[in-house]
Protein backbone atom coordinates (compact mmCIF):
# COMPACT_ATOMS: atom_id res chain seq x y z
CA UNK A 1 0.00 0.00 0.00
CA UNK A 2 1.14 3.52 -1.05
CA UNK A 3 2.54 5.47 1.92
CA UNK A 4 1.67 8.52 0.48
CA UNK A 5 -1.06 9.99 3.25
CA UNK A 6 -4.55 10.90 2.08
CA UNK A 7 -5.85 13.99 2.72
CA UNK A 8 -8.74 13.09 5.07
CA UNK A 9 -11.12 16.16 4.09
CA UNK A 10 -13.38 16.51 2.09
CA UNK A 11 -12.07 13.05 -0.20
CA UNK A 12 -12.27 10.63 2.72
CA UNK A 13 -16.10 11.46 3.79
CA UNK A 14 -16.77 9.03 0.84
CA UNK A 15 -15.65 5.70 0.72
CA UNK A 16 -14.15 4.71 -2.11
CA UNK A 17 -13.27 1.45 -2.65
CA UNK A 18 -11.19 0.10 -5.02
CA UNK A 19 -11.32 -3.59 -5.29
CA UNK A 20 -14.04 -6.52 -4.66
CA UNK A 21 -13.60 -7.94 -1.85
CA UNK A 22 -13.94 -4.33 -0.08
CA UNK A 23 -16.84 -3.45 -2.27
CA UNK A 24 -18.58 -7.31 -1.32
CA UNK A 25 -17.66 -6.53 2.62
CA UNK A 26 -19.62 -3.53 2.63
CA UNK A 27 -22.05 -5.06 0.84
CA UNK A 28 -22.91 -8.14 2.82
CA UNK A 29 -23.13 -6.02 5.92
CA UNK A 30 -25.62 -3.20 4.44
CA UNK A 31 -27.83 -6.98 3.80
CA UNK A 32 -27.63 -7.69 7.12
CA UNK A 33 -29.19 -4.51 7.79
CA UNK A 34 -32.25 -5.07 5.37
CA UNK A 35 -31.72 -2.09 3.75
CA UNK A 36 -31.49 -1.01 0.16
CA UNK A 37 -29.03 -0.40 -2.23
CA UNK A 38 -29.37 1.77 -5.10
CA UNK A 39 -26.21 1.99 -8.04
CA UNK A 40 -25.10 4.65 -10.59
CA UNK A 41 -22.95 3.56 -13.21
CA UNK A 42 -20.81 6.29 -14.46
CA UNK A 43 -17.56 7.37 -16.34
CA UNK A 44 -16.69 10.20 -13.93
CA UNK A 45 -15.93 13.05 -14.55
CA UNK A 46 -19.46 14.14 -12.99
CA UNK A 47 -21.74 16.74 -13.34
CA UNK A 48 -25.44 18.19 -12.20
CA UNK A 49 -26.72 15.18 -15.00
CA UNK A 50 -24.79 12.48 -12.82
CA UNK A 51 -25.96 14.28 -9.45
CA UNK A 52 -29.46 14.03 -10.17
CA UNK A 53 -29.40 10.40 -10.68
CA UNK A 54 -27.41 10.24 -7.41
CA UNK A 55 -30.22 12.32 -5.54
CA UNK A 56 -32.78 10.19 -6.83
CA UNK A 57 -30.93 7.31 -5.39
CA UNK A 58 -30.45 8.78 -2.51
CA UNK A 59 -33.87 10.12 -1.79
CA UNK A 60 -35.31 6.05 -2.14
CA UNK A 61 -32.33 4.01 -0.64
CA UNK A 62 -30.50 3.81 2.31
CA UNK A 63 -27.50 3.14 0.38
CA UNK A 64 -25.74 4.26 -2.55
CA UNK A 65 -22.63 3.11 -4.35
CA UNK A 66 -21.72 5.62 -7.76
CA UNK A 67 -19.55 3.42 -9.60
CA UNK A 68 -16.52 5.03 -11.63
CA UNK A 69 -14.96 3.04 -13.97
CA UNK A 70 -14.07 4.07 -18.15
CA UNK A 71 -14.96 1.29 -19.41
CA UNK A 72 -12.60 0.54 -22.73
CA UNK A 73 -14.74 -2.56 -23.96
CA UNK A 74 -17.46 0.56 -24.93
CA UNK A 75 -14.61 2.46 -27.05
CA UNK A 76 -13.70 1.71 -30.80
CA UNK A 77 -9.86 1.31 -31.37
CA UNK A 78 -9.80 5.06 -32.56
CA UNK A 79 -11.77 6.67 -29.88
CA UNK A 80 -11.37 8.89 -27.21
CA UNK A 81 -10.54 6.31 -24.57
CA UNK A 82 -7.08 7.74 -23.49
CA UNK A 83 -8.29 11.41 -23.47
CA UNK A 84 -11.50 10.75 -21.92
CA UNK A 85 -11.51 13.27 -18.99
CA UNK A 86 -10.58 11.84 -15.20
CA UNK A 87 -11.18 13.79 -12.77
CA UNK A 88 -11.38 11.44 -9.27
CA UNK A 89 -10.85 14.25 -6.76
CA UNK A 90 -13.15 16.80 -8.23
CA UNK A 91 -15.58 14.25 -8.55
CA UNK A 92 -15.51 13.32 -5.18
CA UNK A 93 -15.57 17.32 -3.90
CA UNK A 94 -19.31 17.38 -6.38
CA UNK A 95 -20.50 14.54 -4.38
CA UNK A 96 -19.63 15.68 -1.43
CA UNK A 97 -22.86 18.46 -1.42
CA UNK A 98 -24.85 15.16 -1.74
CA UNK A 99 -24.22 14.26 1.44
CA UNK A 100 -26.26 14.95 4.00
CA UNK A 101 -25.56 17.48 7.03
CA UNK A 102 -25.84 15.12 9.90
CA UNK A 103 -23.22 12.42 8.39
CA UNK A 104 -20.36 15.34 7.59
CA UNK A 105 -20.71 16.81 11.44
CA UNK A 106 -20.21 13.40 12.73
CA UNK A 107 -17.96 12.45 10.37
CA UNK A 108 -15.76 15.55 11.52
CA UNK A 109 -16.21 14.68 15.02
CA UNK A 110 -14.75 11.43 14.59
CA UNK A 111 -11.87 13.07 12.86
CA UNK A 112 -11.11 15.59 15.51
CA UNK A 113 -10.96 12.55 18.13
CA UNK A 114 -8.81 10.40 15.98
CA UNK A 115 -6.55 13.36 15.40
CA UNK A 116 -6.22 13.81 19.56
CA UNK A 117 -5.76 9.88 19.92
CA UNK A 118 -2.79 10.03 17.39
CA UNK A 119 -1.37 13.46 19.03
CA UNK A 120 -1.56 15.17 15.78
CA UNK A 121 -2.64 18.54 14.20
CA UNK A 122 -6.42 18.35 12.71
CA UNK A 123 -5.32 19.57 9.60
CA UNK A 124 -2.67 17.11 9.28
CA UNK A 125 -3.10 14.22 6.38
CA UNK A 126 -4.70 11.11 7.96
CA UNK A 127 -5.55 8.10 6.47
CA UNK A 128 -9.14 6.34 6.85
CA UNK A 129 -9.19 2.64 5.98
CA UNK A 130 -12.41 1.61 5.74
CA UNK A 131 -11.71 -2.19 5.07
CA UNK A 132 -7.65 -2.87 6.32
CA UNK A 133 -6.97 -4.05 9.51
CA UNK A 134 -5.60 -1.44 11.96
CA UNK A 135 -1.92 -1.42 11.46
CA UNK A 136 -0.66 -2.85 14.89
CA UNK A 137 0.31 -0.19 17.48
CA UNK A 138 3.75 1.35 17.46
CA UNK A 139 4.24 -0.29 13.85
CA UNK A 140 2.31 2.78 11.92
CA UNK A 141 4.32 4.74 9.54
CA UNK A 142 1.97 7.40 8.59
CA UNK A 143 -0.49 8.61 10.69
CA UNK A 144 -3.94 6.49 10.22
CA UNK A 145 -6.21 6.33 13.12
CA UNK A 146 -8.53 3.51 13.95
CA UNK A 147 -10.90 2.68 11.16
CA UNK A 148 -13.57 4.70 11.20
CA UNK A 149 -15.87 2.19 10.70
CA UNK A 150 -17.26 -0.32 7.54
CA UNK A 151 -17.67 2.51 5.74
CA UNK A 152 -21.71 1.84 6.79
CA UNK A 153 -21.88 5.48 8.09
CA UNK A 154 -22.00 6.80 4.77
CA UNK A 155 -25.45 6.97 2.58
CA UNK A 156 -22.52 6.95 -0.50
CA UNK A 157 -19.75 5.20 -1.45
CA UNK A 158 -18.02 4.87 -4.67
CA UNK A 159 -16.65 1.77 -6.39
CA UNK A 160 -13.88 2.97 -8.81
CA UNK A 161 -12.16 -0.31 -9.49
CA UNK A 162 -9.06 -0.95 -11.80
CA UNK A 163 -9.41 -2.48 -15.21
CA UNK A 164 -7.99 -6.01 -13.88
CA UNK A 165 -10.67 -6.05 -11.51
CA UNK A 166 -13.57 -5.40 -14.43
CA UNK A 167 -11.74 -7.43 -16.91
CA UNK A 168 -9.40 -10.35 -14.81
CA UNK A 169 -9.02 -12.96 -18.04
CA UNK A 170 -7.10 -9.34 -19.54
CA UNK A 171 -4.60 -9.80 -17.30
CA UNK A 172 -3.27 -13.53 -18.80
CA UNK A 173 -0.67 -12.28 -20.82
CA UNK A 174 -0.62 -12.22 -25.05
CA UNK A 175 2.16 -14.12 -25.39
CA UNK A 176 -0.02 -17.11 -23.32
CA UNK A 177 -2.48 -16.90 -26.35
CA UNK A 178 0.98 -17.22 -28.93
CA UNK A 179 -0.45 -20.07 -31.12
CA UNK A 180 -3.76 -18.51 -31.57
CA UNK A 181 -3.76 -16.60 -34.64
CA UNK A 182 -6.58 -14.18 -32.71
CA UNK A 183 -3.52 -13.01 -30.77
CA UNK A 184 -2.28 -11.04 -33.43
CA UNK A 185 0.19 -8.74 -32.56
CA UNK A 186 0.42 -9.02 -28.77
CA UNK A 187 -1.30 -6.10 -28.14
CA UNK A 188 -2.13 -6.26 -24.51
CA UNK A 189 -4.34 -4.30 -21.90
CA UNK A 190 -6.97 -1.99 -22.56
CA UNK A 191 -6.04 -1.93 -26.34
CA UNK A 192 -6.62 -5.70 -26.51
CA UNK A 193 -10.51 -4.79 -25.06
CA UNK A 194 -10.98 -2.29 -27.25
CA UNK A 195 -10.54 -4.34 -30.37
CA UNK A 196 -13.43 -7.11 -30.76
CA UNK A 197 -11.22 -9.35 -32.33
CA UNK A 198 -8.77 -9.95 -30.05
CA UNK A 199 -10.85 -9.37 -27.14
CA UNK A 200 -11.36 -13.42 -24.89
CA UNK A 201 -13.78 -14.14 -21.98
CA UNK A 202 -17.26 -13.39 -21.24
CA UNK A 203 -19.23 -10.57 -23.05
CA UNK A 204 -23.03 -9.83 -23.13
CA UNK A 205 -24.96 -9.20 -26.91
CA UNK A 206 -28.06 -8.10 -26.71
CA UNK A 207 -28.90 -9.33 -30.47
CA UNK A 208 -31.12 -7.21 -32.15
CA UNK A 209 -31.49 -4.03 -30.57
CA UNK A 210 -27.17 -3.04 -29.61
CA UNK A 211 -26.15 -3.09 -33.04
CA UNK A 212 -28.79 -0.23 -34.21
CA UNK A 213 -29.39 2.98 -34.42
CA UNK A 214 -26.50 4.65 -31.87
CA UNK A 215 -24.86 1.36 -32.12
CA UNK A 216 -24.64 1.96 -36.13
CA UNK A 217 -23.56 4.84 -36.42
CA UNK A 218 -21.38 5.80 -33.69
CA UNK A 219 -18.01 6.69 -34.92
CA UNK A 220 -14.83 3.76 -36.15
CA UNK A 221 -18.02 1.14 -35.39
CA UNK A 222 -18.48 0.76 -39.18
CA UNK A 223 -16.56 -3.35 -38.89
CA UNK A 224 -18.87 -4.20 -35.91
CA UNK A 225 -22.04 -1.77 -35.24
CA UNK A 226 -22.41 -4.24 -32.00
CA UNK A 227 -19.55 -3.23 -30.54
CA UNK A 228 -20.78 -0.28 -28.44
CA UNK A 229 -23.77 -1.42 -26.83
CA UNK A 230 -21.44 -4.59 -26.09
CA UNK A 231 -19.19 -3.03 -23.89
CA UNK A 232 -21.73 -1.05 -21.96
CA UNK A 233 -23.74 -4.45 -21.53
CA UNK A 234 -21.03 -6.77 -20.46
CA UNK A 235 -19.72 -3.79 -18.02
CA UNK A 236 -23.43 -3.21 -16.44
CA UNK A 237 -23.97 -7.12 -15.97
CA UNK A 238 -20.63 -7.02 -14.21
CA UNK A 239 -21.37 -3.83 -12.39
CA UNK A 240 -24.79 -5.29 -11.41
CA UNK A 241 -23.10 -8.65 -10.36
CA UNK A 242 -20.15 -6.83 -8.27
CA UNK A 243 -22.88 -4.46 -6.29
CA UNK A 244 -26.18 -6.71 -6.45
CA UNK A 245 -28.35 -3.15 -6.27
CA UNK A 246 -32.15 -3.70 -5.53
CA UNK A 247 -32.45 -0.21 -7.84
CA UNK A 248 -30.49 1.10 -10.76
CA UNK A 249 -30.25 4.62 -11.80
CA UNK A 250 -29.50 5.50 -15.48
CA UNK A 251 -30.11 9.12 -17.29
CA UNK A 252 -32.51 9.35 -20.24
CA UNK A 253 -29.95 11.25 -22.08
CA UNK A 254 -28.21 7.79 -23.02
CA UNK A 255 -31.91 6.72 -24.11
CA UNK A 256 -30.98 3.58 -26.02
CA UNK A 257 -28.66 2.81 -23.51
CA UNK A 258 -31.14 2.64 -20.79
CA UNK A 259 -33.79 0.95 -22.80
CA UNK A 260 -31.35 -1.63 -23.93
CA UNK A 261 -29.71 -2.09 -20.22
CA UNK A 262 -34.16 -2.90 -19.38
CA UNK A 263 -34.26 -5.77 -21.85
CA UNK A 264 -31.49 -6.56 -20.94
CA UNK A 265 -32.73 -7.17 -17.48
CA UNK A 266 -35.55 -9.01 -18.21
CA UNK A 267 -34.01 -11.06 -20.56
CA UNK A 268 -31.57 -12.43 -18.15
CA UNK A 269 -34.05 -12.83 -15.77
CA UNK A 270 -31.99 -10.72 -13.04
CA UNK A 271 -33.15 -9.79 -9.83
CA UNK A 272 -30.59 -7.73 -8.81
CA UNK A 273 -32.15 -5.86 -10.21
CA UNK A 274 -35.12 -6.45 -11.58
CA UNK A 275 -35.95 -4.95 -14.71
CA UNK A 276 -38.12 -2.75 -13.69
CA UNK A 277 -36.00 -1.13 -10.78
CA UNK A 278 -33.86 0.12 -13.48
CA UNK A 279 -34.75 3.83 -13.19
CA UNK A 280 -34.84 5.66 -16.19
CA UNK A 281 -33.95 9.75 -15.08
CA UNK A 282 -34.95 12.67 -17.42
CA UNK A 283 -31.85 14.36 -19.27
CA UNK A 284 -30.94 17.62 -16.91
CA UNK A 285 -29.78 20.65 -19.71
CA UNK A 286 -28.18 23.74 -19.13
CA UNK A 287 -30.93 26.01 -17.87
CA UNK A 288 -30.08 28.77 -20.32
CA UNK A 289 -29.93 27.17 -23.80
CA UNK A 290 -31.48 23.23 -23.06
CA UNK A 291 -27.81 21.94 -24.00
CA UNK A 292 -27.77 18.46 -22.25
CA UNK A 293 -25.16 17.98 -20.25
CA UNK A 294 -22.79 15.79 -20.81
CA UNK A 295 -19.14 14.86 -19.94
CA UNK A 296 -17.59 15.22 -23.54
CA UNK A 297 -18.92 19.23 -23.23
CA UNK A 298 -15.72 19.46 -21.64
CA UNK A 299 -14.33 19.20 -25.26
CA UNK A 300 -16.18 22.14 -26.87
CA UNK A 301 -14.24 25.25 -26.95
CA UNK A 302 -16.12 28.46 -25.87
CA UNK A 303 -17.66 29.03 -30.14
CA UNK A 304 -18.17 25.33 -30.50
CA UNK A 305 -20.22 25.42 -27.40
CA UNK A 306 -22.19 28.23 -28.58
CA UNK A 307 -23.64 25.89 -31.54
CA UNK A 308 -23.85 23.09 -29.57
CA UNK A 309 -27.75 23.60 -28.75
CA UNK A 310 -28.51 23.27 -31.96
CA UNK A 311 -29.31 19.62 -32.09
CA UNK A 312 -31.88 20.31 -29.33
CA UNK A 313 -33.45 22.56 -31.55
CA UNK A 314 -33.54 20.37 -34.17
CA UNK A 315 -35.49 17.74 -32.17
CA UNK A 316 -37.54 20.09 -30.50
CA UNK A 317 -38.39 21.28 -34.76
CA UNK A 318 -38.82 17.57 -35.40
CA UNK A 319 -41.15 16.73 -32.29
CA UNK A 320 -43.16 20.54 -33.38
CA UNK A 321 -43.39 18.78 -36.77
CA UNK A 322 -44.86 14.95 -35.41
CA UNK A 323 -47.22 16.91 -33.05
CA UNK A 324 -48.87 19.88 -34.52
CA UNK A 325 -48.04 19.52 -38.52
CA UNK A 326 -48.96 16.11 -38.68
CA UNK A 327 -45.90 15.19 -40.50
CA UNK A 328 -44.49 11.81 -41.23
CA UNK A 329 -41.12 10.50 -38.78
CA UNK A 330 -39.35 10.98 -42.43
CA UNK A 331 -40.44 14.50 -42.92
CA UNK A 332 -39.86 15.47 -39.41
CA UNK A 333 -36.14 14.19 -39.38
CA UNK A 334 -35.47 15.69 -42.89
CA UNK A 335 -36.83 19.23 -41.04
CA UNK A 336 -34.05 18.34 -38.07
CA UNK A 337 -31.36 17.62 -40.43
CA UNK A 338 -32.28 20.84 -42.33
CA UNK A 339 -31.83 23.33 -39.43
CA UNK A 340 -28.58 21.31 -38.35
CA UNK A 341 -27.31 21.97 -41.83
CA UNK A 342 -28.04 25.01 -42.01
CA UNK A 343 -26.68 26.20 -38.72
CA UNK A 344 -23.85 24.31 -39.66
CA UNK A 345 -22.97 26.81 -43.18
CA UNK A 346 -23.60 29.64 -40.40
CA UNK A 347 -20.63 28.48 -37.71
CA UNK A 348 -18.08 27.88 -40.91
CA UNK A 349 -17.97 31.60 -40.96
CA UNK A 350 -17.23 31.79 -37.23
CA UNK A 351 -14.49 28.59 -38.11
CA UNK A 352 -17.03 26.18 -36.03
CA UNK A 353 -16.87 23.10 -37.64
CA UNK A 354 -20.53 21.26 -37.05
CA UNK A 355 -21.49 17.77 -39.05
CA UNK A 356 -25.19 16.18 -39.28
CA UNK A 357 -24.49 13.04 -38.10
CA UNK A 358 -28.12 11.29 -37.63
CA UNK A 359 -31.63 11.87 -36.72
CA UNK A 360 -34.21 8.64 -36.07
CA UNK A 361 -37.56 8.51 -34.87
CA UNK A 362 -37.92 4.44 -33.10
CA UNK A 363 -40.09 2.59 -31.30
CA UNK A 364 -39.07 2.41 -27.52
CA UNK A 365 -39.33 -1.66 -26.94
CA UNK A 366 -38.79 -3.18 -30.35
CA UNK A 367 -35.84 -0.11 -31.64
CA UNK A 368 -37.82 -0.54 -34.64
CA UNK A 369 -37.58 2.95 -36.98
CA UNK A 370 -40.80 4.55 -37.21
CA UNK A 371 -41.75 5.46 -40.92
CA UNK A 372 -44.65 7.37 -41.93
CA UNK A 373 -46.90 9.35 -39.09
CA UNK A 374 -46.78 8.10 -35.47
CA UNK A 375 -50.08 6.18 -35.03
CA UNK A 376 -51.92 7.12 -31.76
CA UNK A 377 -50.72 5.66 -28.77
CA UNK A 378 -47.43 4.37 -29.84
CA UNK A 379 -44.23 5.70 -27.76
CA UNK A 380 -41.46 6.33 -29.51
CA UNK A 381 -37.99 8.38 -29.34
CA UNK A 382 -36.84 11.25 -31.94
CA UNK A 383 -32.94 10.49 -31.32
CA UNK A 384 -29.57 12.92 -32.45
CA UNK A 385 -26.23 12.83 -32.54
CA UNK A 386 -23.97 15.72 -34.07
CA UNK A 387 -20.39 16.85 -34.83
CA UNK A 388 -19.27 19.71 -33.02
CA UNK A 389 -15.54 20.36 -33.58
CA UNK A 390 -13.89 16.98 -32.97
CA UNK A 391 -16.77 16.21 -30.43
CA UNK A 392 -19.79 13.88 -30.85
CA UNK A 393 -23.61 15.24 -29.05
CA UNK A 394 -25.88 12.89 -28.61
CA UNK A 395 -29.30 13.91 -27.22
CA UNK A 396 -33.11 12.68 -27.56
CA UNK A 397 -36.84 13.86 -27.14
CA UNK A 398 -39.75 11.42 -25.95
CA UNK A 399 -43.47 11.33 -27.48
CA UNK A 400 -46.33 9.82 -26.43
CA UNK A 401 -44.50 8.41 -23.37
CA UNK A 402 -42.19 10.13 -20.01
CA UNK A 403 -39.42 8.46 -18.25
N1 LIG B 1 -27.51 15.33 -18.80
C1 LIG B 1 -27.79 14.18 -18.22
N2 LIG B 1 -28.99 13.99 -17.65
C2 LIG B 1 -29.31 12.81 -17.05
N3 LIG B 1 -28.47 11.76 -17.00
C3 LIG B 1 -27.26 11.90 -17.56
C4 LIG B 1 -26.87 13.10 -18.20
N4 LIG B 1 -25.62 12.93 -18.69
C5 LIG B 1 -25.25 11.68 -18.36
N5 LIG B 1 -26.23 11.06 -17.70
C6 LIG B 1 -26.25 9.68 -17.23
O1 LIG B 1 -25.19 9.43 -16.35
C7 LIG B 1 -24.79 8.07 -16.47
C8 LIG B 1 -23.31 8.02 -16.68
O2 LIG B 1 -23.02 8.64 -17.93
P1 LIG B 1 -21.58 9.05 -18.40
O3 LIG B 1 -20.62 8.86 -17.28
O4 LIG B 1 -21.29 8.44 -19.72
O5 LIG B 1 -21.73 10.60 -18.58
P2 LIG B 1 -21.97 11.40 -19.86
O6 LIG B 1 -22.04 12.82 -19.48
O7 LIG B 1 -23.10 10.78 -20.59
O8 LIG B 1 -20.62 11.16 -20.62
P3 LIG B 1 -20.38 11.19 -22.17
O9 LIG B 1 -20.21 12.61 -22.48
O10 LIG B 1 -19.15 10.37 -22.27
O11 LIG B 1 -21.51 10.51 -22.85
C9 LIG B 1 -25.57 7.49 -17.65
O12 LIG B 1 -26.70 6.79 -17.13
C10 LIG B 1 -26.00 8.72 -18.39
O13 LIG B 1 -27.18 8.55 -19.14
C1 LIG C 1 -23.38 2.94 -18.21
C2 LIG C 1 -21.90 3.22 -18.38
C3 LIG C 1 -21.33 3.74 -17.06
C4 LIG C 1 -21.20 1.90 -18.68
O1 LIG C 1 -19.84 2.08 -18.83
C5 LIG C 1 -21.63 4.21 -19.51
O2 LIG C 1 -22.07 3.72 -20.73
C6 LIG C 1 -22.19 5.57 -19.22
O3 LIG C 1 -21.49 6.28 -18.51
O4 LIG C 1 -23.31 5.91 -19.65
N1 LIG D 1 -22.66 8.17 -22.02
C1 LIG D 1 -22.58 6.85 -22.59
C2 LIG D 1 -21.19 6.39 -22.77
C3 LIG D 1 -20.54 6.92 -23.98
O1 LIG D 1 -21.13 7.71 -24.72
O2 LIG D 1 -19.40 6.58 -24.22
Amino acid sequence: MSERPLTPSPHSLIPVFQDLPQLRRWRRRAREQGKSVGVVPTMGALHDGHLNLVRQSLAKNPYTVLTLFVNPTQFAPHEDLASYPRTLPSDLDLLRTLLPRAYVTAYEERHRRAAQVLGVSESDPVRWEFSAPSPAKGKRRSPSPPPPGDGLESPLVVFAPSRETMYPLSTIPPEAFQDDPAAGDGVAGEAMLQDTSKQRGAFVEVKGWGDVLEGESRPDLAEDAAQFFEGVATVCTKLFNAVEPDHAYFGQKDIQQALLLKLMLKDLLSNTPAPENLHIIPTTRDTKDSLALSSRNAYLTPCERRYAPTLYRALSLARDRLSSGGATGEEACAAARELVESVAREARGEGVVMRFDHVDLFEKTTFRRVRGKVGEGEEVVIVGAVWVGKTRLIDNLLVGWEV
